[in-house]
């Protein structure tokens, strides 16, 4: 073969190699912005995550454990039950890392969030609390977890958070990361925080206030009301109400309820539960413009798409 055109083949074959890794490079910066775009704090904010994974994973206990279904209904699990799934600080990095695996997960469409052992959560681990009660700490921990817990909420699933026992400090504050709320008869949902000196530091004060409106929130937390399933419907916190199977004979366990109650929402194709949700939260999140604009790209995304394309030619009715 001749050099020239030996040498042609190589540049050929280097330049088909560079245009392979440039568009694998822009799809990685697509995501990395997508994942930075999710999280409220970053470096610019004087926030350092490996600092404070290295200071939260000294305390240690419990786990948060990830189930994803075939049915594309997760279920992830506070699992602290000595503590009533108290969040120690390796729990708040496993929380982070399940999340992360749920931003991935292209057939998911919901999530249910539970507690072991028959409770949902009683927040913070105390231990922990006590341990880096310093103001540098806390608010490290505290950008921690509202970056863990705004990335739960932006996930492209409908979210269920199953309230089971008590939902105490932290814990009320996490079932404010989900979609919807279901609380078992009996069990409570408090946030505690005045009642410690505090208010609420996992972004579960801004998200109440979007749920229930700024009276009820000023109440709630102001009087560090114990909500029970009745006044958590009335005032729009809670979606849903399941009957204790313990104390009603013939009930269907908990998460069986709760997988039944989500199944409605999450009845179809993957994308297209997924482009539900994105649409929902544009609207909830974005000024208006933003979001329409926002809404016309997930809206290109579904049109002509499989499932678009199938409801086309079956010419479906909706009676
Ligand atoms: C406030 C803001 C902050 C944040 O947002 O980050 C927080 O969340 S701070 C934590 C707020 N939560 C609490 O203060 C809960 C305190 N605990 C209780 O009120 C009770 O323990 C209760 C109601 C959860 C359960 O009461 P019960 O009588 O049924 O059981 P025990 O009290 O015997 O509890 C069993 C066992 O669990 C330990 N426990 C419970 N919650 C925590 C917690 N948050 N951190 C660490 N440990 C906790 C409790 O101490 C018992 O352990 P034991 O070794 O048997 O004494």
């Amino acid at each position: 073969m001749e050099i020239a055109t030996c040498s042609r083949m190589v540049l050929c074959a280097l330049r088909q190699q560079v245009l392979r890794c440039s568009s694998h490079c822009r799809t990685w910066a697509r995501l990395l912005q997508r994942q930075r775009s999710s999280c409220v704090y970053s470096s610019i904010h004087g926030f350092n995550q490996d600092e404070i994974r290295e200071k939260l994973q000294a305390f240690h206990g419990g786990s948060i454990d990830l189930l994803k279904q075939d049915s594309g209904i997760a279920v992830l699990t506070i699992n602290n039950p000595s503590r009533m799934n108290a969040f120690s600080g390796s729990m708040m990095i496993d929380l982070e890392e399940r999340v992360s695996q749920l931003e991935n997960w292209p057939e998911g469409k919901g999530l249910i969030v539970q507690g072991a052992a028959e409770t949902f959560c009683s927040g913070s681990d105390l231990n922990a609390v006590r341990a880096i009660s310093n103001q540098q700490d806390g608010m490290k921990m505290c950008m921690f977890m509202q970056n863990a817990l705004t990335r739960l909420l932006r996930l492209p699933l409908i979210s269920v958070a199953l309230v089971e026992g008590r939902a105490l400090g932290g814990g009320a504050e996490l079932t404010t990361a989900c979609d919807f709320r279901l609380m078992e008869a009996g069990s409570v949902i408090q946030f505690v925080h005045k009642h410690m000196g505090l208010v609420p530091g996992w972004g579960g004060a801004a998200r109440l206030v979007h749920l229930v409106g700024s009276q009820n929130a000023l109440k709630l937390l102001g009087g560090a009301v114990k909500v029970d399933p009745e006044l958590g419907v009335n005032i729009g916190l809670v979606d849903g109400v399941l009957e204790g199977h313990q104390k009603t004979e013939g009930a269907a366990p908990l998460l069986q309820q709760a997988e039944n109650w989500l199944s409605r929402y999450t009845k179809g194709p993957a994308p297209v539960i997924q482009a539900v949700k994105k649409v929902v939260l544009s609207g909830r999140e974005l000024p208006l413009s933003e979001a329409l604009r926002t809404e016309k790209d997930i809206f290109g995304m579904v049109w002509g798409a499989p499932a678009n394309l199938e409801a086309l030619a079956s010419k479906s009715k909706h009676k």
